[in-house]
């Protein structure tokens, strides 16, 4: 039976010599929303994203995508979905116009000229369109390589690190044209990004490591779930104090926020033991802090590494 969801697959699994590199992920995601995908370098986003559009084939995993069997209607996925990696290719002696047109091109598309005049307005490009494509700023760059990934109109966007090294203005402008395909043509998302304050930005997020997904849900369900109590500390502690703290018992993570550090544990008692051995307490100012998401993933990947160790690896 197909899904009323934009993406419902499970037990997706993918294994590179002997090794799970996405180990039975499951991933719901309704249509018009944009999903947040989180994890350290080679946690196994970019091989679930390429395994739902259908250039990778999994080992294992079930479901639907856009209502149509992820495994079996593979082609007829990849027509609807819009998949744009970090290195997005454009041809640099190419003016915006001409690179559009020789994507349509491509993908054979019918009324070509219509679909590249369509996706030059979407995206604000068409007072630019004889610009080459190798004289614009990164920002316009990857303005031009969504509009490319829009042109056939897909239902289902699928990111990959699309914001890499782009100044914080131009990733405020793409995730408000985002934000805007989700609103008012009701385009779904799954984004991977590194930056906290665009995980911020996304309707639910997903985290994952080691291939394996360790929380999800909205930022403010994933900082309650997590049950983590933070300290911020402000005060002078030198290098060797910071180090102990982070091998002390129970201690999940150590992450400086501006002017004070911040101090992570599931077990508030061992929390407590450590700040209280630390030299010189008279002098620093401690107080409870609310869990950031970054801290939320630290503490999360600390117990990760611990479990992935003692299991062996995989
Ligand atoms: N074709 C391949 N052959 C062997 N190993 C691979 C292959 N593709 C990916 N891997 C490994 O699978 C793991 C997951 O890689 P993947 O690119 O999915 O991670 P990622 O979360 O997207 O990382 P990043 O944030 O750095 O982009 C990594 O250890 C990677 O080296």
């Amino acid at each position: 039976m197909s899904s009323l969801l934009a993406i419902d697959v499970r037990g997706l699994s993918k294994r590179y010599g002997g090794r799970a590199v996405v180990d039975l992920v499951d991933l719901q995601l309704a249509p018009g929303r944009i999903c947040g995908f989180l994890g350290p370098n080679g946690s196994g986003k970019t091989t679930t994203i390429r395994m739902l559009c259908g250039l990778l084939t999994p080992d294992a995993g079930e479901g639907h995508c856009l209502g149509l069997d992820f495994r079996r209607d593979a082609v007829a996925i990849k027509r609807q979905v819009g998949y744009m990696t970090q290195k997005f290719g454009l041809y640099e002696d190419l003016s915006i116009r001409e690179n559009l047109d020789f994507v349509a091109r491509l993908f054979g598309m019918p009324q070509r000229q219509a679909a590249v005049d369509r996706a030059l307005e979407r995206l604000g490009l068409a007072s630019r369109q004889k610009q080459l494509a190798g004289t614009l700023s990164g920002g316009w760059k990857q303005r031009l390589a969504l509009a490319a990934c829009l042109l056939h109109e897909p239902k289902l966007l699928l990111l990959d690190e699309p914001t890499a090294g782009v100044d914080p203005k131009a990733r405020r402008d793409f995730w408000d044209e985002i934000h805007r395909l989700a609103q008012q043509e009701g385009i779904t998302v799954l984004v991977s990004t590194h930056y906290m304050d665009e995980a911020e930005r996304c309707h639910e997020l997903v985290y994952i490591a080691y291939g394996r997904i360790l929380a999800r849900g909205s930022e403010a369900e994933i900082i309650a779930a997590s049950g983590l109590h933070v300290r911020a500390l402000h005060g002078s502690v030198d290098a060797l104090t910071v180090e102990r703290l982070k091998q002390a018992e129970g201690v999940l993570s150590v992450a400086a926020f501006g002017n004070a550090l911040h101090i992570a544990a599931q077990d508030e008692v061992l929390l407590e033991r450590a700040l209280a051995a630390l030299p010189g307490t008279g002098t620093l100012h401690i107080e409870p802090a609310t869990p950031t998401l970054e801290d939320v993933f630290i503490s999360l990947i600390a117990r990760a590494q611990d479990n992935f160790a003692s299991a062996g690896g995989r």
